[in-house]
């Protein structure tokens, strides 16, 4: 069974296609943060409702994921499990705010590599225009564009899949992630 993760900045259009993907390939549709008790707090501090170091927001997230990885590998026993954002925003969202990417991969030691990651990329402005009105601290047009070429860098040392989806229906960027997960297997 695979485990297929989806990654990129807000509005590139994850939810999307990670949804509709896990309909094709009859799979277990997850995300992260999650809804446990690690990730709704997490969704508290982001919406700025809490407060809290950039550090210990990474090791939050890192904590959810602990949690999620159970999930996940009792889930693959069955099916194959597509996941919306993982290991790869940590990286390219936690180092983007300033936080050592060192101490990242260490609270990370534990994550599971998935099968194949599909990065989707954006125009900054198209990816906040799909979003509407900026809803939390990361969706912000500077903030964005440095998590966005965190995460190319990631793409070519760790071979990501990787789809342009701006100015690119819904139904052509799914073809696209077809075509190009099939290329994988
Ligand atoms: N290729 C696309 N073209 C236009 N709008 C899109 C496209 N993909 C997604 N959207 C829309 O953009 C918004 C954000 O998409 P979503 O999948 O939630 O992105 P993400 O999970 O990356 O933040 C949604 O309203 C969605 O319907
Ligand atoms: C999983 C994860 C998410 N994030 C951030 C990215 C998003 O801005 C925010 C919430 O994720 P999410 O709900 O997926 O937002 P969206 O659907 O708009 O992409 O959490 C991190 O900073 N680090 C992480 O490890």
């Amino acid at each position: 069974m695979m485990f297929i993760v989806f990654e990129g900045i807000d509005g590139s259009g994850k939810t999307t296609q990670a949804k509709l993907l896990a309909k094709k390939l009859n799979a277990f549709y997850t995300y992260e943060p999650t809804d446990g008790l690690i990730g709704r707090l997490i969704r508290e501090i982001l919406k700025g409702e809490k407060k809290c170091e950039k550090e210990t927001l990474a090791l939050m997230f890192a904590a959810d994921r602990v949690e999620h990885i159970r999930l996940i590998e009792e889930k693959l026993r069955e099916s194959h499990v597509v996941c919306d954002r993982y290991l790869y925003s940590s990286i390219a969202y936690q180092t983007s705010q300033g936080v050592d990417e060192d101490f990242i991969l260490q609270i990370n030691r534990f994550a599971k590599k998935p099968d194949v990651v599909v990065l989707l990329t954006v125009d900054i402005e198209e990816g906040i225009k799909r979003l509407g009105k900026e809803k939390e601290i990361f969706e912000k047009e500077r903030f964005l564009k440095k998590v966005q070429n965190k995460y190319l860098e990631l793409a070519k040392k760790e071979d990501f899949i990787v789809i342009d989806t701006t100015n690119r229906s819904i139904d052509d960027v799914h073809e696209d992630v077809l075509n190009q997960i099939n290329v994988k297997l």
